[in-house]
């Protein structure tokens, strides 16, 4: 099996960005999303950005944002991935991911099987699935955890990321679960919601990378 992807959301320091980046993670998240504890203005987004180096993608994570202001978002922070975290419609991804080289990954709920097969009619509009709890005080980014049993012996369509109340105690079971290729954390890497810890960070990356999948 290849080197598990580790996404590292919600950040919003440069120092927390180059734990981030120091510890392993290869995908640095970044939430604009105002009612978030975690939100980025789009202007600090991609001061963030320019720090990231190339061998790391960095995600730009809205929800419902509307088109003309995504744009100007996108034009300004310049990201290797869109995760759009809301109620947006396949068909709003699939113009995105045809009229652009970006990478758009679609977050999902998941609270029983049919949630992964509703999942799937994003299967043409985007190039990953991020699989979450459902939604709680915030659309992501609740610590939650998902049911990891729905994911066994599931026949995925895309490729496809796990999601909610990942921390450093969890993520290598999670990994060894449910063969989780990519593994992303936010609130779980936090002292205080909004306040990422930066051992919490180095801690997770670790246990990420020592952990094999089994399934
Ligand atoms: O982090 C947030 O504040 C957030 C806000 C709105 C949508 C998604 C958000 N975060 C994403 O949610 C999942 C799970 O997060 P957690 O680890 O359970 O805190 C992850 O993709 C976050 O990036």
């Amino acid at each position: 099996m290849s080197k598990t992807l580790i996404k590292i959301c919600g950040l919003s320091t440069p120092e927390t960005v180059d734990a981030a980046v120091d510890a392993g993670a290869t995908h640095i998240g970044l939430v604009h999303y105002e009612p978030s504890p975690r939100h980025v203005s789009i202007a600090d987004a991609a001061k963030l950005r320019v720090r990231v180096p190339k061998n790391v993608k960095v995600v730009l994570l809205t929800v419902n944002m509307q088109p003309q202001p995504m744009s100007e978002a996108l034009q300004e922070v310049q990201p290797d991935v869109l995760q759009m975290h809301g109620g947006e419609p396949a068909e709003w991804l699939g113009l995105i991911k045809s009229k652009s080289s970006l990478e758009v990954w679609k977050a999902v709920g998941v609270k029983s099987r049919a949630s992964l097969e509703q999942a799937e009619r994003f299967v043409d509009a985007a190039h990953r699935l991020i699989y979450d709890a459902a939604p709680g005080a915030l659309p992501g980014g609740n610590g939650l955890l998902l049911d990891w049993r729905l994911l066994i012996n599931y026949q995925h369509k895309l490729p496809w990321g796990l999601a909610g109340g990942l921390n450093a105690e969890n993520v290598a079971d999670a990994i060894r679960y449910t063969g989780a290729e990519l593994v992303d954390a936010s609130s779980g890497l936090e002292s205080e919601p909004g306040v990422k810890d930066t051992a919490k960070i180095r801690a997770f990356c670790e246990a990420a990378l020592a952990a094999k999948a089994s399934a």
